[in-house]
């Protein structure tokens, strides 16, 4: 942009063409020729149809010539949000399949977790993870890393300097009986979250913030619960964890917790249940619990992909959509085996498909209501939506710029496909060689600068 109409609008970017997001109203909004501009803070400043461009030329100081057309095949829909991912398990992503939950997490999962004491292992996984998502669109993430205190910080670290969006939590847990070389004892694990979320504040990252996180009721006493609920209620922060993935842990639960009514309740009377708490998988949450989910503002992490993986149950979205709790989509990575949340997009839909099989009744999810989960639904799941999830003037320019007709791509769009089916497609069909271009806060993250 030319200097003086920088200086005098603050605008750093203008984009015409065609934009697709969900409103409040709608899942899919298609806005065919819009103009849309950025200011230098990232934010969106307007978004207008096309046919307005002098005017807001004038109005907002940018000189159309500076204006960035998008070409033919491409749009920007908003970055994607993974409302639950493990960054330390990504080394074993795609593999270590065979067995449920807890046999799985005793077998594969406790001890890859253990090595995070070991830095420049940390640093290269957490690396490779943060730019595998950051390719594929997440834009931001809700990330479980490990009891080390030093690895997490380093993962938050990361993901500022890559310039992801994220919440970063250092994983709580002092109970391990299978493993129990990996676990922490109860001050340790108090003290040391207290330092987490002391030492990643200090660092002021913008868009990087730290979540209390119990890893779930099985590998938490009730002493650590209710230190960590006075943590969040203190700090204000954000609370993340894991609730009704299969029902050996539902079960094992009720014997671990008599005095608690439910495991929605575990959570609950520790104060771990606040509108600012997302649980992933809630596959087994009776409608009694879903109404303390609803009362209490907390959301669900709907994570398909693991949940058939792990052979953990299935989500029924549409009794979570009755009870109006707040929903969105999670990788599970490595329960999950994709870390792009396309993956989370097509298995949400196969999974409600499934259930529709069972139950005729039960209205199979439109690829127009995954895409809201995957944009508005996971931004309000992380109680981030007055920032991020949608084109909302005064809201971050996060964003993918999609191109279906990118040389070499995995899809055809043929002359007749308009954007509607052209979105449709890219969902059930795309992958990171569309997403030509990711932005944060309104910064290029990818592609990548060279410089990481
Ligand atoms: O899918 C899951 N992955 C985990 O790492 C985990 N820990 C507790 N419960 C869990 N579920
Ligand atoms: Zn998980």
């Amino acid at each position: 942009m030319s200097g003086r109409h920088d200086t005098a609008a603050g605008i750093a970017r203008v984009y015409r063409g065609s934009f697709v997001h969900s409103t409040r109203d709608a899942a899919l909004e298609i806005l065919n020729d819009f103009v849309l501009g950025v200011d230098k803070s990232g934010k969106i400043t307007f978004i207008e149809e096309g046919k307005n461009v002098d005017r807001l030329a004038q109005e907002q100081g940018f000189n159309t010539a500076d204006v960035e057309n998008l070409g033919p095949g491409e749009f920007f829909m908003p970055g994607m949000v993974d409302t639950h991912i493990h960054a330390s398990q990504y080394t074993y992503m795609g593999t270590a399949l065979d067995l449920p939950l807890l046999q799985w997490l005793n077998t594969y999962t406790f001890p890859v977790e253990s090595r995070y004491r070991d830095l420049k292992f940390a640093r290269d996984v957490y690396t490779k993870v943060v730019k595998r998502t950051l390719r594929n669109g997440t834009t931001t993430a809700c990330y479980f890393a490990t009891i080390h205190t030093d690895a997490s910080l380093l993962l938050g670290q990361i993901a500022d300097d890559l310039g992801q969006r994220a919440l970063v939590g250092k994983v709580c847990m002092d109970i391990n009986p299978m493993v129990p070389q990996y676990k922490e004892l109860l001050d340790e694990s108090k003290d040391e979250t207290l330092r987490f979320i002391r030492e990643l504040l200090q660092k002021k990252y913008p868009r990087v913030k730290p979540v209390v996180t119990p890893r779930f009721a099985v590998s938490c006493s009730s002493s650590l619960l209710d230190a960590l609920g006075e943590i969040a209620r203190s700090s204000g922060l954000h609370i993340q964890s894991h609730i009704s993935e299969n029902k050996e842990e539902v079960e094992l639960v009720k014997q671990l917790f008599p005095d608690c009514l439910s495991y929605t309740d575990v959570y609950l009377k520790h104060g771990l249940l606040t509108d600012k708490t997302v649980m992933a998988h809630g596959c087994h949450l009776t409608d009694e619990e879903l109404k303390i989910f609803h009362k209490n503002g907390a959301s669900i992490s709907h994570c398909p992909s693991s949940n058939i993986s792990l052979m953990s149950g299935i989500l029924n979205v549409r009794n979570v959509q009755k009870h109006k709790v707040k929903l969105g989509l999670g990788t599970d990575v490595a329960g999950g085996y994709s870390a792009s949340i396309l993956d989370a997009v097509r298995r949400a839909i196969d999974t409600s498909k499934v259930l529709t099989i069972e139950h005729p009744q039960l209205r199979p999810l439109t690829f127009e209501e995954v895409f809201w989960l995957a944009t508005l639904g996971g931004s309000e799941a992380l109680s981030l939506d007055d920032r991020i999830g949608n084109f909302e003037v005064g809201k971050d320019f996060d964003a993918l710029r999609v191109n279906v007709s990118v040389p070499g791509g995995p899809l055809d769009v043929f002359p007749e496909d308009v954007l509607k089916v052209i979105v449709e497609k890219f969902l059930n069909l795309g992958d990171d060689r569309n997403i030509v271009e990711v932005y944060v806060a309104g910064r290029k993250v990818v592609p990548f600068s060279g410089k990481e």
